[in-house]
């Protein structure tokens, strides 16, 4: 049994974070998203809560019929020492022998750990990144067509788009 881990943000989970989940979930059994920086919340780099971010992966993929007994996502909150912090991750997930990542010190990070790293393609990244979406919502231009539908409708129920332009003041512009 085969298991990998993919660290982000995810503030928000994108089209592209889920096409990078079911390219991964092509090569384990099993898939750790781990929902980094979960200490974070309410700024312009991270609007959303660790728990907000649970609650939207979950509904895309299930919206995208991933099963949930392929997955796992788990919050992890950073840490001041980047040297140890691949051995910190690990003390938070399940084993795993994988490590899914683009982000460059994610990847020289879990190397220097020893652990294999895959790097997935970039899919249609100009399009697909949460510092787009971010701007996006706060300029009040559209974004629904870069999220999954549920996380759209999440994101809105729980009016986290308001929330980003009073943090930001750009409500008041
Ligand atoms: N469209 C994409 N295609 C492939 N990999 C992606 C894509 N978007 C993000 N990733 C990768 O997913 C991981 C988590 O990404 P992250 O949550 O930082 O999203 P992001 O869109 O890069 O967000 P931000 O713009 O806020 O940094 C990183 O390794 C990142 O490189
Ligand atoms: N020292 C640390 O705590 C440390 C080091 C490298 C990455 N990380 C986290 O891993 C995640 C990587 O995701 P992104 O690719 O979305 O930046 C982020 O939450 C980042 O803060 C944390």
């Amino acid at each position: 049994m085969l298991r990998g881990i993919y660290p982000g943000r995810f503030q928000p989970f994108h089209l592209g974070h889920l096409s990078v989940v079911k390219w991964a979930l092509e090569r384990v059994d099993e898939l750790i998203i781990i929902v980094g920086s979960a200490q974070e919340s309410h700024t312009l780099n991270n609007p959303f809560t660790a728990g907000e971010r649970i609650e939207m992966i979950r509904m895309a993929l299930k919206e995208y019929g991933i099963p949930t007994d392929r997955y796992y996502i788990i919050p992890i909150p950073d840490i001041l020492m980047n040297n140890v912090w691949a051995y910190h991750v690990k003390m938070y997930v399940p084993a795993f022998q994988k490590v899914f990542a683009r982000n460059p010190l994610v990847v020289r990070l879990f190397k220097e750990a020893g652990v294999e790293i895959d790097i997935p393609p970039a899919f249609n990244r100009e399009k697909y990144n949460s510092t787009l979406i971010r701007k996006l919502i706060i300029m009040n231009e559209e974004w629904k067509d870069l999220v999954p539908s549920s996380v759209y409708n999440y994101i809105k129920s729980i009016k986290g788009d308001e929330r980003l332009k009073e943090i930001t003041g750009s409500d008041k512009k």
